[in-house]
């Protein structure tokens, strides 16, 4: 598989095809809250920052694993942390998911976590990355995605398990699941979150071309929501939380679940088969060959 670049454009290529163009170089307090009680109330693990607005009930996640955001083993844990105490906590109502990266909301699953490690490593990480899934895709909270910057694979499949999507408008950033440019198959659930998000057909186009859309495509076929200027992505994010939380939480949540239920069942009840075959798939000789090529390239692409 011949990897080619096209620094200026961004390109990168895998055989003849076109990869990623990127964009850069790179309220109400609870006694169950888990941070302090005053209405601003922020944590911080190395890699993901928490701040909860106790009056608003709106907590902003923010990605901050330099330099892209890519979704470690450590990525993973810190985050489902995160999201499992902000759902314990009776004074958060909403979680808003962004980057505190420039130009990168997140890229993806951590290829060096799929790479040259044993097979009880590829285990545990896609262990991490199903549960993040299941996670978010279940959450019982309001989720918005603040998506600032490109967002290929991992990171569009965390965009989608959000209620809501905001992208903002440059048109460097690219999103959507390019797996098959990698030469790797997403998994079924990765395909059931983008076919319940756009659809069966732009789905099957989307998934076997690899294909990674510029935010006014990915609003034209709904990978996206809206598109608005970066500097408005946040408070566009904040004034579309107000209009979920209009809504009585008992049915807004009763009605998400049986939407996506099915779904996430389809995980549960498959979901040491999907990790076997994950391992099995990871560990091949000719799949490492590829992910090291593509690492190498990833790598090479410095000015
Ligand atoms: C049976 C099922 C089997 C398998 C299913 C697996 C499903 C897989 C899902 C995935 O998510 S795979 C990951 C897919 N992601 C990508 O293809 C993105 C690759 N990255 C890029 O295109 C670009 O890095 C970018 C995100 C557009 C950012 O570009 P920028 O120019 O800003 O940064 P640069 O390319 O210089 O990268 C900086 C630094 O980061 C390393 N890097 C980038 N992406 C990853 C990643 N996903 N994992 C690990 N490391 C990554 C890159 O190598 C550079 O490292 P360096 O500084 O050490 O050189």
């Amino acid at each position: 598989m011949a990897a080619v670049l096209r620094r200026g454009a961004k390109f990168i290529s895998f055989g003849s095809s076109q990869l990623l163009p990127g964009g850069c170089k790179h309220g109400r307090t609870s006694t169950l809250s888990f941070f302090s009680s005053s209405n601003r109330n922020s944590s911080s693990s190395s890699k993901i920052k928490v701040d909860l607005d106790g009056s608003t009930g709106i907590a902003v996640v923010k990605f901050q694993s330099p330099p892209v955001n890519s979704m470690s083993l450590d990525f993973l844990t810190e985050l489902s942390i995160s999201l499992e105490k902000l759902e314990l906590d009776k004074s958060c109502r909403g979680v808003i998911l962004t980057s505190g990266q420039p130009k990168i909301f997140s890229a993806g699953l951590d290829i060096l976590d799929m790479y040259g490690k044993n097979p009880e490593h590829y285990a545990e990480f896609w262990k991490s990355v199903q549960d993040i899934w299941l996670k978010l895709y279940s959450y019982s909270k309001i989720t918005i995605a603040g998506i600032n910057g490109s967002c290929p694979a991992g990171g569009c499949l965390m965009a989608m398990t959000c209620d809501y999507r905001i992208m903002a408008d440059d048109p460097r950033y690219r999103i959507g699941l390019n797996e098959t440019q990698l030469g790797i198959v997403a998994p079924f659930w990765f395909m059931d979150t983008i076919v319940n998000t756009v659809g069966h057909r732009t789905a099957e186009l989307s998934l076997q071309f690899g294909l990674m859309y510029s935010p006014s495509d990915a609003l034209k076929i709904g990978l996206v929501d809206q598109v608005v200027p970066e500097e408005k992505v946040l408070s566009t994010a904040t004034e579309t939380m107000t209009q979920f939380m209009a809504i009585p939480d008992h049915a807004r949540e009763i009605s998400k679940s049986m939407l996506r239920k099915p779904t996430v069942d389809r995980l549960l009840a498959f979901r040491d088969a999907d990790t076997k075959n994950f391992v099995s798939f990871i560990s091949k000789d000719s799949i490492q060959k590829s992910l090291g090529m593509y690492l190498t390239m990833l790598k090479q692409r410095k000015v």
